[in-house]
């Protein structure tokens, strides 16, 4: 159950100038939803292209579910969403999910793959003349038709409006439900700390930062206090467990990675201080402190 469906030892990819991908090393582990986050340039795209065979691999070794991409890509196990579909988008929905089906000995019937999609009613609709969110549901589909055992869904929420976002939040819950291994790649914090069992975090080719979401923020910040002080900039920044400090309006906006140290070294050096706030760090927060804290010290 827990076997690795992908497997990276050492891997590096460059197009020219500076390496897209540096020296990656990555386990994904069946059953699960591992989110793979990163600012744009982060070398995401390359990791999955690397994956389903799309590029070819320069250095390092690349597993998917036990073979080359190459190998698996052939063996249809995986289905993926990619940002570029590619699709003929003069067939109706119907009609592209039976040429999708065409490919593979068992596929997924139709009927249940619209539904799950919320594509009831657009059957007949040309891909053409679908919305963008209506369109990303359909490459979900279509990612589903081979009853894939690796889902690859690259951002598969950009342009869907809030109801169908959710929608496919629980469909991607479902299948993770039912064993299927899910790698979800999102600019979206919020979707990786609803939905991932692991999160990996890329910035610049090189990981970051693994584990789950639990563990990326227990290295991170654990609160995030803001507060109005008379105290200089300096002399927050020095307090125990600061990590980094902004003014806003009228208070002072601090990450800590031990909130009751920070406050109780504050509120002695500053009885004053008040317009206290304090609340926990979130993901997005953690993944913002890490990526330029990064670049801070590049
Ligand atoms: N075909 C290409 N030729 C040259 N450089 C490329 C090519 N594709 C990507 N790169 C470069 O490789 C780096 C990683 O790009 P990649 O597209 O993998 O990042 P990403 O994390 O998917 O970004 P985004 O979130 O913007 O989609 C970037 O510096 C990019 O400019």
């Amino acid at each position: 159950m827990n076997a690795s469906v992908i497997e990276l030892n050492e891997v590096s990819h460059v197009y020219r100038g500076p390496k897209a991908l540096d020296s990656v090393d990555l386990s994904l582990r069946a059953g699960q939803v591992t989110a793979l986050l990163g600012p744009n340039g982060a070398g995401k795209t390359t990791l999955i292209h690397l994956l389903l065979g799309l590029l070819p691999v320069q250095s390092g070794r690349i597993r998917v579910l036990g073979q080359s991409p190459a190998a698996a890509a052939r063996s249809g196990q995986w289905g993926a969403m990619l940002q570029s579909s590619g699709v003929q988008d003069t067939l109706t929905v119907s009609e592209l999910l039976q040429l999708f089906g065409s490919l593979y000995v068992d596929p997924a019937p139709a009927r249940g793959l619209i539904e799950e999609a919320g594509l009831g009613g657009l059957e007949h609709r040309r891909f053409a003349a679908l919305s963008g969110g209506q369109k990303q549901r359909v490459l979900f589909a279509l990612a589903l038709v081979g009853r894939p055992r690796l889902l690859i869904l690259d951002e598969p929420t950009t342009g869907l409006d809030p109801v169908a976002r959710r929608g496919m939040w629980q469909a991607i819950e479902r299948r993770r439900a039912e064993g299927l291994s899910i790698l979800l790649c999102t600019h979206y914090l919020d979707e990786a700390e609803i939905l991932a069992d692991q999160v990996v975090v890329l910035n610049k080719g090189r990981i970051l930062a693994k584990g789950s979401v639990d563990d990326i923020k227990a290295r991170m910040p654990n609160a995030q206090i803001q507060a109005a002080s008379s105290l200089p900039e300096a002399r927050i920044a020095a307090l125990p467990g600061v990590q980094r400090v902004e003014s806003t309006d009228r208070r002072w906006n601090v990450l800590s990675a031990d909130a009751s140290a920070t406050l109780r070294a504050w509120l002695s050096a500053d009885p004053g201080l008040h317009d206290l706030d304090v609340r926990s760090a979130d993901l997005e927060t953690a993944f913002i402190n890490l990526t330029t804290t990064q670049e801070m010290a590049a």
